[in-house]
């Protein structure tokens, strides 16, 4: 823990220049806004601190606590090189931001993508700190990102770059389970994950833990079942809430049910994909789906065949082409097509001052982190469309992140030890309540009534205790406070972090 102060504190220095570089400013009641979309050149950190600022405004908590709660601990960049399949060295940068120590270890996922910075790095970290206060989730927020485009990449030069970043880490103490965990994110998945748990676990053999290091990898090598799909199944419970409310649906003037309502997602990837899943599972009707380079519309007005075009997308790696529905390579339109709900599940900043005025969503459902900037929320508002924030919308991600680094601790998974036991009790009821009645229960039932909770039926239940715990609290604050959903959620986050560090208060 010592060593791991030490090293917060060089790190500190080289946070400090990078605020001084990109303006960052501490909490100030008198801070302008971007609300009046006077700033549309304001970047995605200047989007978040102003959203803080807005909950910042309404809590009751003291300006310095508030300075603090806001303030980015550390950040480290990273130069490394690789030697590509050509021979030629390349210098890779890569970041990693650590938001929040209120909380140890710190949590966030690691992106790879062409945008990555210093300042992406500090916001996203920072929405990991309020995401995790939102849902409860006892961890700091933190973030990582490797300036590449992925798709550029082989496979080799990949993993070299992943465990080279995750050695870089190592060095300077920013991974391990106690101290900070990665993910997966925009650009990764669990193949990143196992690259990074294996280069950690050689890095520290004799720590029984290490596996804990990260979160999000595959089953083989102590992932958690249902990870993959926590995200977009977590965006999908809040959904069904918000389609079971008859107020917030007056708003919006739509009827109940998820059941034939119409959604335009942008991004097909572990987010988007996941989620078009659930909602279609459901009933509603995914009538357009965007990519980076081009995007598919349903001209049946049934809505896409997602099956089927699961199947095209196995094949081809993209959606575009899709036989059953036009492809369109301009996607700025689709992003602007008549729907009831917008789900963007791709970048950030992807709705702004310039395009916000022409969305005809009824409701737009953050997946992404950050996609709709300040100055277009303020617009998309005016218009009357609800906004559903990504603090909670795409929370169920680190929820079951959480379940698997507390099982990769335990180093048994949910189930193993109770499932049998759970069937055997469930057998003998069944057997005394069939000699009472002096009646058996068809086999089918039998199967149903005495079969006992699997990991994943501690995950999903997990997962949808947290959603509708968090769904319920943001609601009824916004209702309390008289905000919108998204500083409901802040206010949320920022009033934990203030109660945790009255307790504790400040070291030293
Ligand atoms: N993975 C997770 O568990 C979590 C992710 N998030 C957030 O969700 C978002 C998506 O992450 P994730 O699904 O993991 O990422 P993926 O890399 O799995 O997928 C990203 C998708 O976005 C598409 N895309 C990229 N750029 C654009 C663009 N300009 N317009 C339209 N589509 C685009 C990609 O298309 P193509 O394949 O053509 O490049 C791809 O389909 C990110 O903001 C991430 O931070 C939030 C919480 C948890
Ligand atoms: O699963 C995690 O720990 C973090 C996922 C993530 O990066 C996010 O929620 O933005």
């Amino acid at each position: 823990m010592r060593r791991h102060l030490q090293l917060i504190s060089r790190v500190s220095t080289i946070a400090q220049e990078l605020r001084a570089l990109i303006k960052f400013r501490p909490w100030s009641r008198n801070q302008s806004t971007i609300a009046n979309g006077k700033h549309e050149q304001s970047s995605f950190l200047e989007s978040v601190d102003v959203y803080f600022d807005k909950a910042a405004a309404v809590s009751t908590t003291a300006p310095d606590i508030l300075a603090l709660i806001k303030a980015c601990n550390c950040v480290v960049k990273l130069q490394f090189p690789l030697k590509r399949s050509t021979g030629e060295v390349e210098v890779i940068q890569a970041y990693r931001a650590q938001h929040s120590h209120h909380r140890l270890p710190t949590k966030g996922g690691i992106r790879m993508a062409p945008t990555v910075d210093a300042e992406e790095t500090m916001a996203l970290a920072a929405l990991m700190t309020f995401k995790c206060a939102v849902v409860d989730v006892p961890f700091g927020g933190a973030k990582g990102g490797i300036r590449i485009d992925p798709r550029k990449y082989s496979m080799q030069e990949k993993e070299a770059i992943i465990r080279r970043y995750t050695s870089e880490l190592a060095k300077r103490n920013f991974i391990g389970p106690a101290v900070d965990v990665l993910a997966p994110d925009y650009g990764t998945g669990s193949q990143e994950m196992a690259w990074i748990r294996d280069t950690y676990q050689q890095l520290h053999i004799s720590e029984l833990n290490a596996s804990a290091c990260v979160t999000g990898k595959p089953l083989e090598e102590g992932g958690i079942r249902g990870r993959k799909e926590a995200t977009g199944l977590g965006l999908f419970f809040c959904l069904q809430e918000f389609f079971n409310d008859e107020e917030l649906l007056r708003g919006v003037k739509l009827s109940q049910g998820i059941k034939g309502k119409t959604f335009v997602v942008q991004g097909f990837g572990n987010v988007g994909g996941n989620a078009i899943n659930y909602i279609h599972g459901a009933g509603g009707k995914i009538i357009a789906i965007i990519e980076h380079n081009g995007g598919i519309v349903d001209e049946s007005g049934e809505g896409l065949d997602i099956p089927k075009l699961k199947d095209y997308f196995n094949m081809n790696r993209t959606v575009t082409g899709f036989p059953a529905a036009k492809t369109i390579r301009e996607t700025e339109g689709i992003l602007e097509m008549a729907c009831d709900v917008l789900i963007p599940a791709a970048l950030e900043s992807q709705i702004h001052m310039e395009n916000a005025p022409r969305i005809k969503a009824k409701i737009v459902a953050e997946a992404a982190n950050g996609p709709v900037t300040a100055a277009a929320e303020a617009i998309l508002e005016r218009n009357g469309i609800v906004i559903l924030p990504d603090l909670l919308m795409n929370a169920g991600g680190v929820s079951v992140s959480y379940f698997e680094w507390l099982q990769n601790l335990n180093h048994v998974s949910y189930g193993r030890m109770s499932r049998r036991l759970e069937e055997h009790n469930k057998m003998d009821l069944i057997n005394a309540l069939e000699r009472q009645l002096e009646k058996s229960l068809s086999s089918d039932l039998r199967m149903k009534a005495f079969r006992g909770n699997t990991e994943l039926d501690f995950v999903w239940s997990g997962l949808e205790e947290t959603m509708l715990a968090a769904w319920n609290n943001v609601k009824n604050t916004a209702e309390k406070r008289g905000c919108n959903l998204r500083t409901a959620a802040y206010l949320i986050a920022i009033e934990r972090i203030a109660a945790f560090y009255q307790v504790h208060g400040i070291f030293p």
